[in-house]
Protein backbone atom coordinates (compact mmCIF):
# COMPACT_ATOMS: atom_id res chain seq x y z
CA UNK A 1 0.00 0.00 0.00
CA UNK A 2 0.97 3.42 -0.39
CA UNK A 3 0.80 5.04 2.63
CA UNK A 4 2.28 1.53 4.46
CA UNK A 5 5.23 2.05 1.76
CA UNK A 6 5.38 5.98 1.59
CA UNK A 7 5.83 6.70 5.90
CA UNK A 8 6.83 3.74 7.82
CA UNK A 9 9.20 2.40 5.00
CA UNK A 10 8.17 -1.60 5.16
CA UNK A 11 6.03 -3.90 7.41
CA UNK A 12 3.11 -3.32 9.70
CA UNK A 13 3.47 -6.52 11.18
CA UNK A 14 4.64 -4.92 14.35
CA UNK A 15 2.01 -2.11 14.68
CA UNK A 16 0.06 -4.11 17.08
CA UNK A 17 -0.40 -4.71 21.23
CA UNK A 18 2.19 -6.59 22.66
CA UNK A 19 0.23 -8.61 24.10
CA UNK A 20 -0.94 -9.69 20.95
CA UNK A 21 2.33 -11.21 20.16
CA UNK A 22 2.83 -12.40 23.70
CA UNK A 23 -0.49 -14.43 23.19
CA UNK A 24 0.54 -15.43 20.32
CA UNK A 25 3.64 -16.98 21.44
CA UNK A 26 1.84 -18.65 24.22
CA UNK A 27 -0.81 -19.86 21.43
CA UNK A 28 2.38 -21.34 19.23
CA UNK A 29 3.58 -23.27 22.51
CA UNK A 30 0.48 -24.36 23.81
CA UNK A 31 -0.25 -26.24 20.27
CA UNK A 32 -3.03 -23.97 19.87
CA UNK A 33 -1.78 -21.53 17.39
CA UNK A 34 -3.59 -22.98 14.21
CA UNK A 35 -7.01 -24.18 15.65
CA UNK A 36 -9.26 -22.84 13.97
CA UNK A 37 -11.46 -19.75 15.23
CA UNK A 38 -13.63 -16.92 14.22
CA UNK A 39 -13.50 -13.19 15.33
CA UNK A 40 -15.77 -10.52 14.91
CA UNK A 41 -15.72 -6.61 14.71
CA UNK A 42 -18.41 -3.88 15.84
CA UNK A 43 -19.40 -1.36 17.95
CA UNK A 44 -21.47 -0.39 20.54
CA UNK A 45 -23.13 2.43 20.08
CA UNK A 46 -23.56 4.79 17.53
CA UNK A 47 -20.85 7.64 17.72
CA UNK A 48 -22.10 11.43 18.28
CA UNK A 49 -25.51 10.07 19.01
CA UNK A 50 -26.18 9.54 15.25
CA UNK A 51 -28.58 7.29 14.55
CA UNK A 52 -26.55 5.78 12.46
CA UNK A 53 -22.91 4.61 11.29
CA UNK A 54 -20.89 5.11 7.86
CA UNK A 55 -18.26 2.09 7.52
CA UNK A 56 -14.74 2.75 6.48
CA UNK A 57 -11.48 1.93 6.20
CA UNK A 58 -11.65 -2.12 4.97
CA UNK A 59 -9.33 -0.71 1.99
CA UNK A 60 -6.52 -0.54 4.76
CA UNK A 61 -7.17 -3.51 5.95
CA UNK A 62 -7.25 -5.40 2.64
CA UNK A 63 -3.92 -3.72 2.58
CA UNK A 64 -3.00 -5.10 5.58
CA UNK A 65 -3.93 -8.35 5.46
CA UNK A 66 -2.24 -8.57 1.96
CA UNK A 67 1.05 -7.02 3.44
CA UNK A 68 0.96 -8.95 6.76
CA UNK A 69 4.45 -10.18 6.74
CA UNK A 70 7.63 -10.49 9.60
CA UNK A 71 10.11 -9.04 7.61
CA UNK A 72 14.10 -9.72 9.07
CA UNK A 73 14.10 -6.52 11.11
CA UNK A 74 11.27 -6.94 12.90
CA UNK A 75 11.95 -10.25 13.38
CA UNK A 76 15.61 -9.01 14.99
CA UNK A 77 13.45 -6.45 17.10
CA UNK A 78 11.70 -9.66 18.68
CA UNK A 79 15.01 -11.48 18.91
CA UNK A 80 16.52 -8.81 21.01
CA UNK A 81 13.44 -8.25 23.65
CA UNK A 82 14.01 -10.11 26.99
CA UNK A 83 11.66 -10.92 30.07
CA UNK A 84 12.94 -9.27 33.33
CA UNK A 85 15.45 -12.64 33.63
CA UNK A 86 17.23 -11.65 31.10
CA UNK A 87 15.97 -14.81 28.74
CA UNK A 88 14.73 -14.04 25.52
CA UNK A 89 10.85 -13.20 25.38
CA UNK A 90 10.48 -15.60 22.31
CA UNK A 91 12.16 -18.32 21.35
CA UNK A 92 13.90 -19.01 18.14
CA UNK A 93 11.27 -21.82 17.31
CA UNK A 94 8.86 -19.26 17.47
CA UNK A 95 10.34 -15.97 15.36
CA UNK A 96 10.87 -19.15 12.82
CA UNK A 97 7.43 -19.60 12.77
CA UNK A 98 6.81 -16.15 12.32
CA UNK A 99 9.10 -15.98 9.79
CA UNK A 100 7.48 -18.92 7.83
CA UNK A 101 3.81 -16.94 8.41
CA UNK A 102 1.86 -16.71 5.50
CA UNK A 103 -1.75 -14.51 5.97
CA UNK A 104 -4.14 -17.52 5.34
CA UNK A 105 -7.61 -16.19 6.96
CA UNK A 106 -11.15 -15.43 5.61
CA UNK A 107 -12.07 -12.69 6.39
CA UNK A 108 -15.74 -10.66 5.12
CA UNK A 109 -16.67 -7.54 5.59
CA UNK A 110 -19.44 -4.93 5.21
CA UNK A 111 -18.59 -2.91 1.99
CA UNK A 112 -16.75 0.71 3.01
CA UNK A 113 -19.88 3.26 2.64
CA UNK A 114 -22.07 0.95 3.66
CA UNK A 115 -24.58 2.42 6.32
CA UNK A 116 -24.61 0.32 9.93
CA UNK A 117 -25.55 0.06 13.14
CA UNK A 118 -24.22 -1.39 16.36
CA UNK A 119 -24.09 -5.25 17.56
CA UNK A 120 -23.63 -6.34 13.95
CA UNK A 121 -20.67 -7.34 12.79
CA UNK A 122 -18.73 -5.25 10.68
CA UNK A 123 -15.94 -7.67 9.84
CA UNK A 124 -15.67 -11.13 10.55
CA UNK A 125 -11.85 -13.08 10.35
CA UNK A 126 -11.77 -16.35 10.49
CA UNK A 127 -8.72 -19.08 10.27
CA UNK A 128 -5.45 -20.12 13.09
CA UNK A 129 -6.50 -18.56 16.02
CA UNK A 130 -3.05 -16.71 16.13
CA UNK A 131 -3.38 -14.85 12.99
CA UNK A 132 -6.73 -13.70 14.02
CA UNK A 133 -5.40 -12.51 17.38
CA UNK A 134 -2.38 -10.82 15.81
CA UNK A 135 -5.14 -8.85 13.49
CA UNK A 136 -6.89 -7.40 16.56
CA UNK A 137 -5.48 -4.04 17.26
CA UNK A 138 -4.50 -2.89 13.32
CA UNK A 139 -7.62 -3.80 12.12
CA UNK A 140 -9.34 -2.10 15.36
CA UNK A 141 -6.67 0.96 14.77
CA UNK A 142 -7.93 1.49 11.22
CA UNK A 143 -11.71 0.84 10.94
CA UNK A 144 -12.27 2.33 14.55
CA UNK A 145 -10.95 6.14 13.12
CA UNK A 146 -11.76 5.66 9.04
CA UNK A 147 -15.15 5.33 10.29
CA UNK A 148 -15.67 7.70 13.09
CA UNK A 149 -14.80 10.74 10.83
CA UNK A 150 -16.61 8.82 7.83
CA UNK A 151 -19.91 9.00 9.98
CA UNK A 152 -19.07 12.80 10.96
CA UNK A 153 -18.56 13.17 7.59
CA UNK A 154 -22.10 12.12 6.37
CA UNK A 155 -23.58 14.00 9.01
CA UNK A 156 -22.13 17.11 7.94
CA UNK A 157 -23.29 16.50 3.98
CA UNK A 158 -26.57 15.64 5.21
CA UNK A 159 -26.91 18.69 7.08
CA UNK A 160 -25.65 20.68 4.20
CA UNK A 161 -28.71 19.39 2.20
CA UNK A 162 -26.23 18.55 -1.35
CA UNK A 163 -24.33 21.78 -0.92
CA UNK A 164 -20.67 20.92 -1.30
CA UNK A 165 -18.68 20.29 1.85
CA UNK A 166 -14.93 21.11 1.64
CA UNK A 167 -12.43 19.32 3.81
CA UNK A 168 -10.00 21.66 5.32
CA UNK A 169 -8.97 19.50 8.20
CA UNK A 170 -4.64 18.80 7.66
CA UNK A 171 -3.41 21.68 10.03
CA UNK A 172 -5.77 20.33 12.95
CA UNK A 173 -5.93 16.77 12.07
CA UNK A 174 -3.83 13.93 14.40
CA UNK A 175 -0.84 13.69 13.00
CA UNK A 176 -0.14 13.16 9.49
CA UNK A 177 -1.39 9.84 8.79
CA UNK A 178 -4.76 10.38 10.93
CA UNK A 179 -4.90 13.84 8.53
CA UNK A 180 -4.42 11.34 5.24
CA UNK A 181 -6.76 8.78 6.51
CA UNK A 182 -9.63 11.41 8.04
CA UNK A 183 -9.17 13.20 4.10
CA UNK A 184 -10.16 9.80 2.76
CA UNK A 185 -12.92 8.76 5.30
CA UNK A 186 -14.47 12.33 4.77
CA UNK A 187 -15.05 12.04 1.17
CA UNK A 188 -16.26 8.53 1.74
CA UNK A 189 -18.83 10.59 4.05
CA UNK A 190 -19.86 12.52 1.40
CA UNK A 191 -17.00 15.98 0.99
CA UNK A 192 -16.70 16.84 -2.40
CA UNK A 193 -13.03 17.69 -1.89
CA UNK A 194 -10.37 18.20 0.20
CA UNK A 195 -7.32 20.83 0.83
CA UNK A 196 -4.79 17.59 1.53
CA UNK A 197 -2.57 17.82 -1.63
CA UNK A 198 -1.32 14.48 -0.77
CA UNK A 199 -5.15 13.17 -0.03
CA UNK A 200 -5.26 14.09 -3.60
CA UNK A 201 -2.29 12.67 -4.66
CA UNK A 202 -2.59 9.33 -2.80
CA UNK A 203 -6.77 8.69 -3.10
CA UNK A 204 -7.68 10.73 -5.73
CA UNK A 205 -10.01 12.90 -4.04
CA UNK A 206 -9.94 16.18 -5.52
CA UNK A 207 -8.47 18.84 -4.22
CA UNK A 208 -9.45 22.87 -3.96
CA UNK A 209 -9.38 25.30 -1.88
CA UNK A 210 -8.65 29.15 -1.38
CA UNK A 211 -6.77 31.81 0.26
CA UNK A 212 -5.52 32.60 3.81
CA UNK A 213 -5.33 35.93 5.66
CA UNK A 214 -1.51 35.86 5.13
CA UNK A 215 -2.58 36.59 1.69
CA UNK A 216 -4.23 39.56 2.31
CA UNK A 217 -1.51 40.77 4.90
CA UNK A 218 1.63 40.51 2.56
CA UNK A 219 0.22 43.41 0.48
CA UNK A 220 -0.37 47.11 1.23
CA UNK A 221 -4.60 46.73 1.10
CA UNK A 222 -6.92 44.24 0.37
CA UNK A 223 -7.73 45.46 -2.89
CA UNK A 224 -4.35 44.83 -4.34
CA UNK A 225 -4.24 41.21 -2.77
CA UNK A 226 -7.29 40.83 -4.48
CA UNK A 227 -5.79 41.56 -7.82
CA UNK A 228 -2.96 40.45 -7.64
CA UNK A 229 -4.80 36.53 -6.79
CA UNK A 230 -7.03 37.65 -9.21
CA UNK A 231 -3.93 37.98 -11.87
CA UNK A 232 -2.47 34.76 -11.08
CA UNK A 233 -6.16 32.80 -11.29
CA UNK A 234 -8.31 34.62 -13.31
CA UNK A 235 -11.12 32.10 -13.36
CA UNK A 236 -10.95 30.32 -10.40
CA UNK A 237 -10.78 33.17 -7.15
CA UNK A 238 -12.62 32.94 -3.50
CA UNK A 239 -11.92 36.02 -2.24
CA UNK A 240 -11.30 36.34 1.78
CA UNK A 241 -13.26 38.66 2.75
CA UNK A 242 -12.79 38.91 6.51
CA UNK A 243 -9.23 40.24 7.14
CA UNK A 244 -9.90 43.85 7.75
CA UNK A 245 -13.54 44.48 7.63
CA UNK A 246 -15.88 42.32 5.96
CA UNK A 247 -18.24 44.66 4.24
CA UNK A 248 -15.23 46.46 2.90
CA UNK A 249 -14.02 43.13 2.04
CA UNK A 250 -16.98 42.64 -0.23
CA UNK A 251 -17.36 45.87 -1.86
CA UNK A 252 -13.71 45.40 -2.97
CA UNK A 253 -14.12 41.52 -3.96
CA UNK A 254 -16.50 43.16 -6.22
CA UNK A 255 -14.51 45.53 -7.80
CA UNK A 256 -11.83 42.87 -8.60
CA UNK A 257 -14.59 41.13 -9.97
CA UNK A 258 -16.07 43.79 -11.82
CA UNK A 259 -12.23 44.27 -13.59
CA UNK A 260 -12.46 40.32 -14.35
CA UNK A 261 -15.16 40.47 -15.90
CA UNK A 262 -14.79 42.84 -18.51
CA UNK A 263 -11.64 40.75 -19.41
CA UNK A 264 -14.01 38.03 -19.80
CA UNK A 265 -13.20 36.10 -16.85
CA UNK A 266 -15.02 35.13 -13.90
CA UNK A 267 -14.68 35.47 -10.12
CA UNK A 268 -15.93 32.38 -8.61
CA UNK A 269 -17.09 33.59 -5.06
CA UNK A 270 -15.93 34.61 -1.23
CA UNK A 271 -15.13 33.12 1.75
CA UNK A 272 -16.09 34.71 4.89
CA UNK A 273 -14.31 33.17 8.08
CA UNK A 274 -15.59 35.03 11.20
CA UNK A 275 -18.19 36.94 12.35
CA UNK A 276 -22.01 36.21 12.38
CA UNK A 277 -22.07 34.42 9.31
CA UNK A 278 -25.68 33.93 8.66
CA UNK A 279 -25.55 38.12 8.96
CA UNK A 280 -22.64 38.34 6.86
CA UNK A 281 -23.31 35.90 4.20
CA UNK A 282 -26.96 37.70 3.46
CA UNK A 283 -25.10 40.75 3.37
CA UNK A 284 -22.97 39.57 1.00
CA UNK A 285 -25.11 37.67 -1.18
CA UNK A 286 -27.41 40.99 -1.26
CA UNK A 287 -24.06 43.45 -2.33
CA UNK A 288 -22.95 40.33 -5.23
CA UNK A 289 -26.67 40.16 -6.32
CA UNK A 290 -26.61 43.48 -6.91
CA UNK A 291 -23.58 44.43 -8.39
CA UNK A 292 -24.26 41.34 -11.14
CA UNK A 293 -22.48 38.61 -9.73
CA UNK A 294 -25.93 36.24 -8.74
CA UNK A 295 -23.59 33.10 -9.35
CA UNK A 296 -20.85 34.13 -7.30
CA UNK A 297 -20.63 31.80 -4.01
CA UNK A 298 -20.53 32.25 -0.76
CA UNK A 299 -18.22 29.59 0.98
CA UNK A 300 -17.96 29.84 5.05
CA UNK A 301 -15.61 28.52 7.24
CA UNK A 302 -14.86 28.81 10.93
CA UNK A 303 -15.26 26.08 13.16
CA UNK A 304 -17.94 24.91 11.77
CA UNK A 305 -19.79 21.22 12.35
CA UNK A 306 -22.90 19.46 11.46
CA UNK A 307 -24.54 21.67 14.44
CA UNK A 308 -24.01 24.96 13.55
CA UNK A 309 -24.55 23.92 9.96
CA UNK A 310 -28.04 23.14 10.43
CA UNK A 311 -28.71 26.50 12.75
CA UNK A 312 -27.12 28.13 9.68
CA UNK A 313 -29.45 26.79 7.33
CA UNK A 314 -32.40 27.54 9.64
CA UNK A 315 -31.54 31.15 9.60
CA UNK A 316 -31.76 30.87 6.45
CA UNK A 317 -27.77 31.65 5.46
CA UNK A 318 -26.95 32.63 2.19
CA UNK A 319 -23.76 30.07 2.36
CA UNK A 320 -23.26 27.85 -0.90
CA UNK A 321 -20.16 26.09 0.31
CA UNK A 322 -18.79 25.13 3.79
CA UNK A 323 -15.30 24.19 4.21
CA UNK A 324 -14.95 22.58 7.68
CA UNK A 325 -11.62 21.06 9.02
CA UNK A 326 -11.11 20.59 12.82
CA UNK A 327 -14.35 19.24 14.20
CA UNK A 328 -14.58 16.47 11.18
CA UNK A 329 -11.02 15.66 11.29
CA UNK A 330 -10.72 15.01 14.55
CA UNK A 331 -14.28 14.30 15.06
CA UNK A 332 -14.08 16.11 18.06
CA UNK A 333 -16.86 15.57 20.04
CA UNK A 334 -16.43 12.24 20.19
CA UNK A 335 -12.43 10.99 19.25
CA UNK A 336 -13.22 7.14 19.12
CA UNK A 337 -15.87 4.73 18.02
CA UNK A 338 -15.33 1.91 20.34
CA UNK A 339 -15.29 -0.91 18.27
CA UNK A 340 -13.80 -3.81 19.70
CA UNK A 341 -12.88 -7.53 18.11
CA UNK A 342 -14.24 -10.60 19.82
CA UNK A 343 -13.99 -14.19 19.36
CA UNK A 344 -17.42 -15.48 18.58
CA UNK A 345 -16.61 -19.60 18.14
CA UNK A 346 -13.41 -21.77 18.56
CA UNK A 347 -13.14 -25.59 16.45
CA UNK A 348 -12.78 -28.08 19.14
CA UNK A 349 -10.79 -31.16 18.11
CA UNK A 350 -13.90 -33.24 16.67
CA UNK A 351 -13.82 -30.15 14.21
CA UNK A 352 -17.20 -28.64 15.40
CA UNK A 353 -17.46 -24.90 16.13
CA UNK A 354 -17.77 -24.23 19.53
CA UNK A 355 -19.57 -20.65 20.40
CA UNK A 356 -17.81 -18.49 22.79
CA UNK A 357 -19.31 -15.83 25.10
CA UNK A 358 -17.31 -13.18 27.03
CA UNK A 359 -19.90 -12.90 29.79
CA UNK A 360 -20.29 -9.08 31.38
CA UNK A 361 -21.90 -7.48 34.24
CA UNK A 362 -22.99 -5.06 31.79
CA UNK A 363 -25.47 -6.37 29.54
CA UNK A 364 -24.35 -4.24 26.11
CA UNK A 365 -20.93 -6.16 26.90
CA UNK A 366 -21.79 -9.74 26.40
CA UNK A 367 -21.11 -10.22 22.93
CA UNK A 368 -22.74 -12.46 20.17
CA UNK A 369 -21.63 -16.00 19.71
CA UNK A 370 -21.20 -18.20 16.86
CA UNK A 371 -20.87 -17.54 13.09
CA UNK A 372 -22.71 -14.68 11.75
CA UNK A 373 -23.67 -12.94 9.15
CA UNK A 374 -26.07 -9.86 8.69
CA UNK A 375 -29.05 -9.11 6.84
CA UNK A 376 -30.79 -5.97 5.78
CA UNK A 377 -34.64 -6.21 5.26
CA UNK A 378 -35.96 -3.32 2.90
CA UNK A 379 -39.98 -2.39 2.89
CA UNK A 380 -41.34 -0.09 -0.14
CA UNK A 381 -37.65 0.37 -0.97
CA UNK A 382 -36.86 1.80 2.46
CA UNK A 383 -34.33 -0.39 5.09
CA UNK A 384 -36.50 -1.72 8.13
CA UNK A 385 -34.77 -3.81 9.65
CA UNK A 386 -31.08 -6.00 10.54
CA UNK A 387 -30.83 -9.30 11.19
CA UNK A 388 -27.96 -10.99 12.73
CA UNK A 389 -28.23 -14.89 12.15
CA UNK A 390 -25.99 -18.11 12.59
CA UNK A 391 -24.24 -18.43 9.26
CA UNK A 392 -25.02 -22.28 9.44
CA UNK A 393 -26.28 -22.71 6.02
CA UNK A 394 -29.55 -23.44 7.15
CA UNK A 395 -32.39 -21.74 5.48
CA UNK A 396 -34.57 -19.26 7.41
CA UNK A 397 -38.51 -19.21 7.75
CA UNK A 398 -40.60 -17.07 5.70
CA UNK A 399 -41.28 -15.50 9.04
CA UNK A 400 -38.74 -14.20 11.36
CA UNK A 401 -38.48 -12.88 14.80
CA UNK A 402 -35.79 -10.54 15.66
CA UNK A 403 -34.95 -9.53 19.13
CA UNK A 404 -33.22 -7.20 20.58
CA UNK A 405 -30.09 -8.40 22.18
CA UNK A 406 -30.12 -5.65 24.90
CA UNK A 407 -33.41 -5.83 25.28
CA UNK A 408 -35.44 -9.01 24.60
CA UNK A 409 -39.35 -7.73 24.83
CA UNK A 410 -38.06 -5.53 22.05
CA UNK A 411 -39.30 -8.00 18.91
CA UNK A 412 -40.03 -7.36 15.39
CA UNK A 413 -41.95 -9.51 13.02
CA UNK A 414 -40.66 -9.59 9.51
CA UNK A 415 -42.12 -11.65 6.19
CA UNK A 416 -38.85 -12.35 5.38
CA UNK A 417 -39.96 -14.34 2.18
CA UNK A 418 -41.93 -11.46 1.17
CA UNK A 419 -39.14 -8.50 1.51
CA UNK A 420 -36.30 -7.37 -0.70
CA UNK A 421 -32.99 -7.98 1.55
CA UNK A 422 -29.42 -8.16 0.87
CA UNK A 423 -27.02 -9.63 3.14
CA UNK A 424 -24.10 -7.32 4.23
CA UNK A 425 -21.19 -9.64 5.01
CA UNK A 426 -19.14 -9.63 1.63
CA UNK A 427 -15.94 -12.13 1.27
CA UNK A 428 -12.76 -10.35 1.21
CA UNK A 429 -10.54 -12.77 1.60
CA UNK A 430 -10.71 -16.84 1.27
CA UNK A 431 -7.82 -18.56 3.07
CA UNK A 432 -5.48 -15.61 2.56
CA UNK A 433 -6.39 -14.78 -1.07
CA UNK A 434 -8.10 -11.53 -2.24
CA UNK A 435 -11.68 -12.48 -3.81
CA UNK A 436 -12.83 -9.10 -3.89
CA UNK A 437 -12.80 -6.20 -5.90
CA UNK A 438 -11.88 -2.73 -4.59
CA UNK A 439 -14.58 -0.37 -5.78
CA UNK A 440 -13.08 2.98 -6.83
CA UNK A 441 -13.13 5.99 -3.67
CA UNK A 442 -16.42 7.85 -6.43
CA UNK A 443 -18.20 4.47 -6.30
CA UNK A 444 -17.76 4.23 -2.67
CA UNK A 445 -18.65 7.79 -1.95
CA UNK A 446 -21.64 7.07 -3.96
CA UNK A 447 -22.82 4.15 -2.25
CA UNK A 448 -22.46 6.07 0.95
CA UNK A 449 -24.50 8.65 -0.94
CA UNK A 450 -27.44 6.11 -2.20
CA UNK A 451 -26.99 3.87 1.14
CA UNK A 452 -27.92 6.91 3.38
CA UNK A 453 -31.23 7.86 0.76
CA UNK A 454 -32.47 4.25 1.63
CA UNK A 455 -33.21 5.36 5.29
CA UNK A 456 -35.70 7.04 6.60
CA UNK A 457 -35.14 10.96 7.47
CA UNK A 458 -36.29 9.48 11.31
CA UNK A 459 -33.11 8.06 11.50
CA UNK A 460 -31.08 10.68 10.20
CA UNK A 461 -31.81 13.66 12.22
CA UNK A 462 -29.71 15.39 14.64
CA UNK A 463 -31.94 15.23 17.58
CA UNK A 464 -33.03 11.85 19.02
CA UNK A 465 -32.61 10.20 16.09
CA UNK A 466 -35.05 7.26 15.89
CA UNK A 467 -33.50 4.34 16.57
CA UNK A 468 -33.37 1.99 13.19
CA UNK A 469 -34.56 -2.22 14.52
CA UNK A 470 -31.13 -4.80 14.77
CA UNK A 471 -32.33 -7.15 16.65
CA UNK A 472 -30.89 -11.29 16.35
CA UNK A 473 -32.75 -13.90 15.03
CA UNK A 474 -34.53 -16.41 16.96
CA UNK A 475 -32.04 -19.19 17.70
CA UNK A 476 -29.52 -17.04 17.81
CA UNK A 477 -31.14 -15.11 20.35
CA UNK A 478 -32.15 -18.09 22.23
CA UNK A 479 -28.34 -19.69 21.80
CA UNK A 480 -26.64 -16.40 22.92
CA UNK A 481 -29.06 -16.40 26.29
CA UNK A 482 -28.20 -20.34 26.99
CA UNK A 483 -24.58 -19.56 27.27
CA UNK A 484 -25.19 -16.74 28.98
CA UNK A 485 -27.27 -18.59 31.74
CA UNK A 486 -24.44 -21.77 31.85
CA UNK A 487 -21.63 -18.89 32.17
CA UNK A 488 -23.56 -17.99 35.48
CA UNK A 489 -24.35 -21.35 36.57
CA UNK A 490 -27.45 -21.12 36.13
CA UNK A 491 -28.36 -24.17 34.38
N1 LIG B 1 -25.21 32.85 12.85
C1 LIG B 1 -24.55 31.95 13.53
N2 LIG B 1 -25.21 31.02 14.25
C2 LIG B 1 -24.57 30.09 14.95
N3 LIG B 1 -23.25 30.00 15.01
C3 LIG B 1 -22.50 30.89 14.32
C4 LIG B 1 -23.12 31.89 13.56
N4 LIG B 1 -22.14 32.62 12.99
C5 LIG B 1 -20.96 32.09 13.38
N5 LIG B 1 -21.18 31.04 14.17
C6 LIG B 1 -20.18 30.16 14.82
O1 LIG B 1 -19.86 30.75 16.04
C7 LIG B 1 -18.51 30.52 16.38
C8 LIG B 1 -17.88 31.91 16.56
O2 LIG B 1 -16.55 31.78 16.67
P1 LIG B 1 -15.59 32.80 17.40
O3 LIG B 1 -16.01 32.99 18.80
O4 LIG B 1 -14.22 32.32 17.15
O5 LIG B 1 -15.91 34.21 16.74
P2 LIG B 1 -15.32 34.81 15.44
O6 LIG B 1 -16.23 35.88 15.02
O7 LIG B 1 -15.08 33.77 14.46
O8 LIG B 1 -13.96 35.40 15.90
P3 LIG B 1 -12.52 35.25 15.24
O9 LIG B 1 -12.29 36.54 14.56
O10 LIG B 1 -11.64 35.01 16.42
O11 LIG B 1 -12.49 34.09 14.31
C9 LIG B 1 -17.92 29.70 15.23
O12 LIG B 1 -17.95 28.34 15.56
C10 LIG B 1 -18.88 30.01 14.09
O13 LIG B 1 -18.94 28.94 13.14
O1 LIG C 1 -12.18 26.23 11.42
P1 LIG C 1 -11.94 24.89 10.80
O2 LIG C 1 -13.21 24.12 10.65
O3 LIG C 1 -10.85 24.13 11.46
O4 LIG C 1 -11.51 25.17 9.25
C1 LIG C 1 -10.23 25.44 8.87
C2 LIG C 1 -9.77 26.80 9.38
O5 LIG C 1 -8.43 26.87 9.08
C3 LIG C 1 -8.16 28.18 8.65
O6 LIG C 1 -7.98 28.99 9.75
P2 LIG C 1 -6.58 29.36 10.39
O7 LIG C 1 -5.69 28.18 10.57
O8 LIG C 1 -6.01 30.48 9.60
O9 LIG C 1 -7.02 29.85 11.81
P3 LIG C 1 -8.11 30.88 12.25
O10 LIG C 1 -8.88 31.34 11.05
O11 LIG C 1 -8.96 30.06 13.19
O12 LIG C 1 -7.37 31.95 12.92
C4 LIG C 1 -9.42 28.58 7.92
O13 LIG C 1 -9.53 29.95 7.78
C5 LIG C 1 -10.51 27.95 8.72
O14 LIG C 1 -11.01 28.83 9.67
O1 LIG D 1 -8.38 26.64 1.09
C1 LIG D 1 -8.80 27.14 2.14
O2 LIG D 1 -9.58 28.09 2.16
C2 LIG D 1 -8.38 26.55 3.45
C3 LIG D 1 -7.56 25.47 3.52
C4 LIG D 1 -7.19 24.96 4.74
C5 LIG D 1 -7.68 25.52 5.88
N1 LIG D 1 -8.50 26.59 5.81
C6 LIG D 1 -8.85 27.08 4.62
Amino acid sequence: MKITKDLYHGSLALLTDFYQLTMAYAYWKSGKADQQAVFNLFFRKNPFQSGFTVAAGLDYVIDFCRNFKFEENDLEYLQQMTQKDGTPTFEEGFIQYLRELKFSCDVDAVEEGTVIFPNTPMVRVRGPLLQCQLLETPLLNIINFQTLVATKASRISLEAKGDPVLEFGLRRAQGIDGALAASRASYIGGCSSTSNVMAGKLFGIPVSGTHAHSWIMAFDTELEAFEAYAEAFPDNCIFLVDTYDTLKGIQNAIKVGQSLKAKGKKMLGIRIDSGDLAYYSNVAREMLDEAGFPDAKVVASNDLDEHILSSLKMQEAAIDIWGIGTKLVTAYDQPALGAVYKMAAIKNEKGDWVPKLKVSQQAVKINIPGFQNVRRFYKNGKAMADMVYLENGEKLPDEITIIDPNDPTKRKKIQSGALESKVLLKSIFKEGEKVYTRPKLDEIREKTLTGLGRFDKAHKRLINPHIYPVGLEESLYHLRTDLVLKAKNYH
